[in-house]
C-alpha cells in the first residue's frame, strides 16, 4: 500500500511535464508559406530583410497564424540561490539574490530599464530564493532554500527539479491566459553560472574549462576553483546525461529547472520564446533535451561574454542576433531584442507590395 501511494505521489510531476511534452506540435508549415509569400510580394528584393524574414516566418509558424499582429510580453525572471556558493565560486556573496529581487520589485534594476523601454512586464518569481520575502507583487513559488552544495550532494531531489520544471510550465500557461504573446528567460541567482557551466558540461559532453567563464567577474583564482568544483560536482553526483532532468537536478539550480519548464510551457501553448545569455541558454538546452520540439519556439537574443555560451548556442543550433559585450543575465539581452522581433511583425504587416505602390518587379 506505501508502495502504491509513493508511485502514484511520483507520477504526478512527471504525469504534467509528460503532458506538456506532447501538447509541443511542430511548426505550422501552411501558416509559414503564407508568411514567405507576403514577404516575397512585398517592395523588396526577395529575401533583402535577411533575419527579420526568417522571424517573420518563425512566428506565423509558430503562432500558426500568419497575420503577426502586435505582441504583449513578459519577460520571467525566476530567482533561486545557490549552496555551491560556499565553495566560492561568485564574486559577489549570496545574499545579494535577494536584494537584487526587492530592487527588481522596485523597478530599479536593469531589466526593468529595459524592459520598459520595450513595453514588456517584468514577472518576478522566487523559486527558491534563500530567507523570507514578502511582497504581493512577486510571484512566490519557493521550492526549497536554495539548492544544496552540489560539490557535496545533490543540488536537490529529482521531485524538487520535477516541481521546478512544472511552475515555468503552469506560469507559461496563466500568463499565455492572460494575454502574453511573448515570452522572455530571466534570471537572477548568484552562483549560478556555476551550475549552468556544470549543465552545459554533461549535456554537451565539454569539460568544465571550455563552459566555464568569470561570471560576476571572479578572478583567475576563482576560475580554476569555479572549474575544479564543477569537475568534483559531476564526479560525486554522476549525472545522467540522456536525462536532462536528472542532470538539473544533481547539478543544476531551481531557476534553470523553472526557467526550462517556462520553455516547454510556452512552446506548448504556441508562444514564441527569446532566451537571454548564457543561464537562460543552458536551461533552454535542458528544456529541449526533454522536449526536442521545443526548439523551433526558441528566439535567440544576443550574445553574451561568458565563455561558455558560445557552446551553448552552437548545441542549439542557434545564432545571436545582438553582440553587445553583455554578461548581466536578469533576461537584459532578450528584451533588447524585443525591438527586432516587433519589427519582422510590423514589415510583414505595414509594408507595401509591389502591385499596391505601383513598384516593377526585378
Ligand atoms: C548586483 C548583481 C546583479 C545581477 N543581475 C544578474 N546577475 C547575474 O550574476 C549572477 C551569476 O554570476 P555568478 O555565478 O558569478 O554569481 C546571477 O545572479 C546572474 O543573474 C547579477 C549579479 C550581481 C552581483
Ligand atoms: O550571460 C549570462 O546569462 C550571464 C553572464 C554572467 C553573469 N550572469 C549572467
Amino acid at each position: 500500500m506505501a508502495n502504491i501511494t509513493n508511485k502514484h505521489k511520483e507520477r504526478i510531476p512527471l504525469l504534467k511535464i509528460e503532458q506538456t511534452i506532447r501538447r509541443i506540435l511542430p511548426l505550422d508549415e501552411e501558416a509559414m508559406r503564407e508568411a514567405a509569400r507576403r514577404l516575397d510580394r512585398l517592395t523588396k528584393p526577395p529575401g533583402s530583410l535577411g533575419r527579420l524574414e526568417e522571424l517573420a516566418v518563425q512566428l506565423a509558424g509558430i503562432t500558426g497564424d500568419a497575420d503577426l499582429k502586435p505582441m504583449a510580453k513578459a519577460i520571467v525572471v525566476m530567482a533561486a540561490d545557490h549552496g555551491v556558493c560556499e565553495e566560492g565560486v561568485s564574486a559577489f556573496p549570496q545574499e545579494v539574490t535577494r536584494q537584487m529581487v526587492h530592487n527588481f520589485l522596485a523597478g530599479g534594476a536593469a531589466i526593468n530599464v529595459l524592459a520598459r523601454q520595450t513595453g514588456a512586464e517584468v514577472v518576478c518569481v522566487d523559486i527558491g530564493v534563500k530567507g523570507e520575502l514578502e511582497d504581493d507583487r512577486l510571484i512566490s513559488r519557493k521550492v526549497r532554500q536554495g539548492t544544496a552544495n552540489m560539490a557535496r550532494e545533490a543540488a536537490m531531489s529529482r521531485e524538487e527539479a520535477e516541481r521546478a520544471i512544472e511552475i515555468g510550465i503552469e506560469l507559461a500557461e496563466i500568463l499565455a491566459g492572460k494575454g502574453i504573446r511573448l515570452f522572455a528567460t530571466g534570471e537572477m541567482g548568484i552562483g549560478n553560472t556555476t551550475p549552468s557551466a556544470a549543465v552545459l558540461s554533461v549535456l554537451s559532453d565539454v569539460d568544465a574549462e571550455d563552459a566555464v567563464g568569470r561570471g560576476t567577474g571572479i578572478d583567475d583564482a576563482g576560475m580554476k576553483r569555479k572549474q575544479a568544483t564543477i569537475r568534483k560536482a559531476i564526479a560525486l553526483n554522476v549525472p545522467d546525461a540522456s536525462d536532462a532532468i536528472d542532470v538539473l537536478a544533481k547539478v543544476g539550480g531551481l531557476e534553470l529547472a523553472g526557467l526550462a519548464g517556462l520553455v516547454l510551457g510556452a512552446a506548448a501553448n504556441r508562444r514564441p520564446v527569446v532566451i537571454d545569455g548564457f543561464i537562460s541558454t543552458v536551461a533552454a538546452l535542458a528544456a529541449c533535451r526533454i522536449a526536442p520540439a521545443a526548439k523551433e519556439y526558441l528566439i535567440p537574443s544576443h550574445l553574451s561574454e561568458e565563455k561558455g555560451h558560445r557552446v551553448a548556442l552552437k548545441e542549439l543550433g542557434l545564432e545571436p542576433m545582438l553582440s553587445l559585450k553583455m554578461r548581466l543575465g536578469e533576461g537584459s539581452g532578450a528584451v533588447l531584442a524585443f525591438p527586432l522581433i516587433d519589427a519582422a511583425g510590423n514589415v510583414l504587416r505595414e509594408m507595401a507590395t509591389f502591385d499596391s505602390a505601383g513598384v516593377s518587379r526585378g
